[in-house]
Parts: C-alpha cells; structure tokens; sequence
C-alpha cells in the first residue's frame, strides 16, 4: 500500500509529536493527527463521523490516561480512557476494516522477580494505570484480530513530559536529588518507538499479536538520572535511595525488563541501547533549547 490513511488519536501527547516527526522519514504524509478534542476516544458520535467521513488502513492508539500517580485517585477516568476508549478504537477499526496499532506499558507486570519478561509471561498489574492497560489489551484482543499491542517503558523524548526533562529541569535548580535505585527497566526513546511503528505499517509482513519493545539494556530510575546528567552536562550529586525513602501514591514494579526477541524477529529491527538514545535525544533536546533562546 503506498499511500495508506492513518489516524493516530492521542496525536498531540509525547508519542503522537514524536510520530509527527519521524512519519515522513517513511513517505507517511497521509496521516490524521487527533488531539482529545477532534478524537476524544471515549466519544462514540466523534468516533463514528470520523470512521464514516473516511476509512483508514491504519489506526494508530497512542491516547492514553498516563498519570500513574493520580490514576490511584482518579481510577474512573483512568478505566475509561486506557480500558472503554482502547475497545471503542478497536470496535471502530474493525468495522472499518483498518490494522490497529496499539501501545502498553511494562506496568501490566508486577515485576517482583528479576526475570527477563516474555509477551507470553503472566501479567499481575500492581497499580490502577497498569491493570486499565492491561484491560484495554484484553478488550482489543477480543474485539478484532488485525492488532499489534506494543508494549514498551519509561519513555522519553523531547516532547511533553517525562522524567528525562523533569530530571533537567531539577538538575537545573538543586545540587543535589535523591532517585530510586531498586526499581529496575529499561529507558525508551519514544522516538525510536515511532520508527518501529513506521517500519510495522511499511512491512510487508502482518504477523498481527503482542509486542514486547524498548531500548536495549538495564537500568534502575537512579541509572537514568545520572546518564541524564552526564550526558546533559550539568554536575548534580544523585544519591541511590530505596522506593521506601520516596513514598508515591502508586506502587511501581521493581523489575520489569523486557525481552524483545518476538519483535526483533517478526520485523528484523535492530535496537538501539539506551544510553545510545538517551545521548541522541539530549541533543535534540538542546538544540529545541538554543532554537527558542533558553
Ligand atoms: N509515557 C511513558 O512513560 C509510557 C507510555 N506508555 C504508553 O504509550 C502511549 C503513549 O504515551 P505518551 O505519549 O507518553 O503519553 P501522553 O500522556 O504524552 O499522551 C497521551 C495522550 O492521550 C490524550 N488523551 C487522554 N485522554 C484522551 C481521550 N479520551 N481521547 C483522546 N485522547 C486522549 C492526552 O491528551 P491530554 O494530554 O490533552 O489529556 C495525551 O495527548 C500510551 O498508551 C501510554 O500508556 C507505555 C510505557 C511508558
Ligand atoms: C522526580 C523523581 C522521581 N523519582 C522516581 C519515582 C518513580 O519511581 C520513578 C519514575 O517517576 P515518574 O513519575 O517520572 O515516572 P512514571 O510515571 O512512574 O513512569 C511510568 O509511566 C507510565 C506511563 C509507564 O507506562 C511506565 O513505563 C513508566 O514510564 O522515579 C525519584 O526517585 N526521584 C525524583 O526526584
């Protein structure tokens, strides 16, 4: 197919802006980037006028409620985007006869072993936004056929917010930060996540099913935030400390690397460490920084 509809909803968060980016690298210019406003998932009138007014071969679901913290609050919401509007994207691509490409997290894992996580391996939710994302895999798998589900971690990017900015937003302001040390993954550039997803739509293959996709590599939150500071240039002292010293709302897996042998296979990708990425994205971030003068 070579100028496939796409229809990406969640188009304006870090995962839709990094699409935006890469998608004509791959002769994707025919693409639909909704913000909640035009594709509110949980919309069905929205939903059936933008499936009736065209029929795209691709549907792409990067909306998401992300906030794993108020999620433990705001638990109906939270089921309603990441669970209801993950199976009313599905209803509507079905219909529509479009391959639907959804994204999950490593939090579908309880991670209390250090075992290297299989698509096929049990997943035991720990917190509210893990078990909504596992339930929206589970309402896709039973309401089409034509899906890849994505699962990755810890993203990161130059766009919207995620912990690789916040840390240089503190590391900016403070000396000295304390970061958790014994919750173990894997970082993700969320833009090498949007060329996996390019190269599944301009693959030839459709071996349709779960995904397991990150960077390559293992680090703890701590890990992280020193790669980020080094690579960032800034000296900031970063003290290990236990997820006790640093109470949050949610309980976050300890363990939850990922392997991703079924991807590497089903499309031939190679994948970048993460500290590889990391630096390719710190200096995306501070060439965005000279170009608006900060
Ligand atoms: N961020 C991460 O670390 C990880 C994310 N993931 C998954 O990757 C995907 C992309 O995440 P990411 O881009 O980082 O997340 P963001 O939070 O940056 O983007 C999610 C987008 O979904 C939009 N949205 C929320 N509710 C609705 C709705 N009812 N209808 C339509 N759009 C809605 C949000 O809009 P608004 O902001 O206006 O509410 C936001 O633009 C998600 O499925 C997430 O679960 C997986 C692993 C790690
Ligand atoms: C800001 C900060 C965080 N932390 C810890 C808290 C937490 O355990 C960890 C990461 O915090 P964040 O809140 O940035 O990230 P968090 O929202 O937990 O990230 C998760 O988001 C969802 C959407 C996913 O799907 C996951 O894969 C994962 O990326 O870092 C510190 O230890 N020190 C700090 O100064």
């Amino acid at each position: 197919m070579n100028n496939p509809l796409i229809f990406v909803f969640g188009g304006t968060g870090q995962l839709g802006q990094c699409l935006q980016t890469v998608m004509p690298l791959y002769n994707l210019e025919n693409v639909r980037f909704l913000d909640e406003i035009e594709g509110n998932i949980l919309d069905e009138n929205a939903l059936r006028q933008l499936f009736t007014a065209a029929r795209p071969d691709y549907v792409i679901n990067c909306a998401a409620y992300t906030a794993v913290d108020q999620a433990e609050d705001s638990t109906e919401i939270c089921d309603q985007v990441n669970r209801v509007g993950a199976a009313n994207v599905a209803r509507y691509s079905e219909a529509a006869g479009a391959n639907l490409l959804h994204i999950s997290t490593d939090f579908v894992f309880g991670g209390d072993s250090p075992k290297l996580l299989a698509e096929e391996d049990a997943a035991l939710p720990i917190n509210v936004y893990g078990l909504t994302k596992l339930q929206g895999e589970q309402e896709i798998a039973a309401l089409t056929n034509r899906y890849y589900i994505l699962r990755t971690s810890w993203l990161y990017s130059e766009f919207a917010n995620n912990f690789t900015k916040t840390m240089l937003r503190l590391g900016a302001e403070r000396s000295e930060l304390n970061v958790i040390a014994d919750q173990v993954g894997t970082p993700t550039y969320a833009i090498d996540l949007a060329h996996v997803l390019c190269k599944i739509i301009r693959s030839e293959q459709r071996p349709f099913g779960l995904y397991h996709y990150s960077n390559e590599g293992v680090a703890s939150w701590y890990d992280f935030a020193v790669a980020i500071f080094e690579l960032g240039g800034l000296e900031v002292k970063v003290n290990p400390i236990p997820g006790t010293a640093y109470p949050t709302k949610a309980k976050r897996p300890a363990f939850s690397v990922m392997d991703k042998s079924k991807i590497k296979e089903a499309f031939g990708i190679e994948i970048p460490h993460w500290r590889q990425s990391l630096a390719r994205c710190i200096t995306a971030i501070h060439k965005q920084d000279l170009s608006s003068g900060a």
